[in-house]
């Protein structure tokens, strides 16, 4: 169990890390999302004594990560893949670690084996790919049976074999009981493995809740339908009051209704549907809803907005947080709500 009090980080007047309170459990992947700049390393690294908090506290099994003895054996890491002596082969790499934290020689190999790394073993660390680093730094977070793992985007620079390989090796450790505590970019990826989220921005808690729960808070859901007699359908809607949103595709949209309402109005009129389907936004979507307020780095993404000579195409800094669209200021779908079929 790794259990944040009130942790809070900052670097002169920026305050990477707000008062964050939260635990990360036993037997689940818990997933760290935030967008860039949030906070997440930072927040990582007071976990492993790396940073020294400003103020709050963070335990690990209810010590600081400086009280633990054989640290490796308690929680293993993946921080940075390239932190490491590059000079080294991976197998001395991991032979250091092992015997500075009293772990038995015969683990190397075992770990090794388990990353799929075996066959490089003696080669050194600095001719390693990306995806190799990633494996080797994985090898060295297993190394001392720990109980608790935590991975800074550990599919970074991973093939879609070592992806799959990291998300069933993440599944596994937490089958058996383990604390898995993992931050990615890769919404779909996160989709796919976690349990449970926790949501930060600008280093503050934005979100700590299931994941099914994130989506279904976070998210609009609605019922997409198709009807070859889409205008008599669109007049029966109507006159059951009912806000249907046109799409450019032809589809109707209905906010928050129920198919099985849907299918058997239609089916009273006597109605051909070609699609009643139950949708639910993504992972992705969600986050960007929730984060919309907090991402401190925004690109540009109207394609019409031009250039002045000599003004560089990068990402600018929002001079105040809430300068991005708030979901209450502008609510999720703002813009299709404005082709709804009012008074039609
Ligand atoms: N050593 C440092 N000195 C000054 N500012 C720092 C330092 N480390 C981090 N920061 C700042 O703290 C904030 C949080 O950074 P952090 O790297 O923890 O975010 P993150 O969520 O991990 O971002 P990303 O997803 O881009 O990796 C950022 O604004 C960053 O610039």
């Amino acid at each position: 169990m790794i259990e944040l009090d009130g942790l809070t980080k900052r670097f002169g007047t920026k305050t990477a890390v707000d008062h964050l309170t939260f635990s990360v459990r036993p037997g689940i992947i818990t997933g760290f999302l935030g967008p860039n700049g949030a906070g997440k390393t930072t927040t990582m690294r007071m976990v492993l004594g790396l940073d020294n908090p400003t103020s709050g506290s963070v335990l690990i099994d209810g010590k600081r990560y400086d009280q633990l003895k054989d640290p490796l054996t308690y929680i293993g890491a993946l921080l940075d893949a390239k932190a490491m002596h590059g000079g080294r082969s991976a197998y001395n790499h991991l032979l250091c670690l092992a015997q500075s934290n009293g772990i038995p020689k015969a683990r190397v190999t075992e770990v090794l084996d388990t990353v799929g790394l075996t066959a490089v073993a003696r080669k050194k660390a600095k001719g390693f790919s990306l995806g190799m680093g990633q494996r080797l730094g994985i090898a060295g977070a297993l190394l001392g049976d720990p109980r608790i793992l935590m991975f800074d985007e550990p599919v970074n620079g991973l093939d879609p074999e070592g992806i799959h390989w990291i998300r069933n090796l993440m599944k596994s450790l937490a089958a058996a009981g383990r604390t898995v505590f993992v931050s990615s970019h890769l919404m779909s990826e996160m989709a796919l493995t976690a349990d449970h989220l926790v949501v930060i921005g600008q280093g503050r808690l934005l979100a700590d809740t299931s994941m099914a729960d994130f989506i279904r808070n976070n998210s609009r859901s609605y019922v997409r339908l198709r009807s070859p007699q889409r205008e008599r359908l669109l007049d029966v809607l109507h006159e059951a009051g009912i806000t249907v949103v046109e799409t450019g595709s032809g589809a109707l949209e209905v906010d928050g209704g129920s198919a099985e309402q849907l299918g058997e109005l239609a089916a009273s009129h006597h109605l051909t549907l070609h699609e009643l389907s139950p949708q639910q936004a993504s992972l992705e979507e969600a986050f960007m809803r929730l984060t919309a307020e907090s991402v401190e780095y925004h690109a540009h993404s109207d394609p019409h907005r031009t250039l002045e000579p000599g003004q560089a195409a990068e990402p600018h800094r929002a001079a105040e947080p809430h300068q991005a669209a708030a979901p209450e200021s502008q609510p999720w779908g703002s813009s299709w709500q404005q082709k709804n079929r009012k008074g039609a």
